[in-house]
């Protein structure tokens, strides 16, 4: 496969030796529409100025995300921000990791090429796929395309997702996460 890196490659990914990750016995079949984990989700949730993302299941574990850059998404005038898009990544990376491995993980480290200026009304295509895992960090990395699955790349990621305990999103978060997560899956899937 084509390396989704360009200027990364300098720089070996993953970091340290990994194995082959196979995808859990759970994860969504390739065509799935993949639910949003969480209704005020910035990411994927029903929030006002929010990304709106929207990710299916691909074939050979890839998982492809969509999302349509705003006037609410702006940096300079009639541009995405820069974090804005990282932020996008950084959604498409954990609910890659996410829904392919189906263990608990919170972002380590996020690191972006923005490589295209993404202007407001433009549709980011990512592309989206799980590295290499060693022990608890869990590598993946991704590529956005301007308006078509073949179009130019606009911005390359690469994360690293530590996993945690359920009881890190109850203890630092809200203490009736894990139960806000079942409510909001049990309503988008009933
Ligand atoms: C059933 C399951 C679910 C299925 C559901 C499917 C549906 C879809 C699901 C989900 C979609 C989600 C979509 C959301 C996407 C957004 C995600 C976010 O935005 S997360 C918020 C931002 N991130 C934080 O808030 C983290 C804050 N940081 C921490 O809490 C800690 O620092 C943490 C947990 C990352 C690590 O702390 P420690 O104490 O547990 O562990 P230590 O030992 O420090 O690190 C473990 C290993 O990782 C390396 N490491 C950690 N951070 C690193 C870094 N920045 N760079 C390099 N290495 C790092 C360390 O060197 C260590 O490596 P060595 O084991 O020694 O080899």
């Amino acid at each position: 496969m084509k390396s989704y890196f360009g200027r990364m490659k300098s720089t070996p990914w993953p970091p340290v030796e990994t194995e082959t990750p196979a995808p859990h016995p759970d994860a969504p079949q390739a065509g799935t529409k993949l639910a949003m984990h969480y209704e005020q989700c910035f990411g994927c949730g029903e929030v006002d100025g929010g990304l709106h993302m929207r990710s299916a299941m691909g074939e050979h574990a890839l998982v492809h995300s969509q999302f349509t850059v705003t006037e609410a998404h702006q940096g300079a005038p009639g541009l995405a921000h820069g974090g804005l898009l990282a932020c996008a990544f950084d959604e498409a990376l954990g609910s890659t990791v996410g829904n392919l491995l189906r263990r608990p993980a919170v972002t380590g480290k996020l690191e972006t090429d923005f490589v295209r200026p993404v202007s407001v009304g433009s549709t980011l295509f990512i592309t989206a796929k799980v590295d290499g895992v060693a022990g608890r960090k869990l590598y993946a990395s991704a590529e956005g395309r301007l308006d078509a699955e073949d179009g130019p790349v606009a911005v390359r990621a690469r994360a690293l997702f530590v996993e945690v305990s359920f009881e890190h999103f109850t203890t630092h978060g809200d203490p009736d996460a894990m139960s806000k997560f079942q409510q909001a899956q049990d309503r988008i899937n009933p």
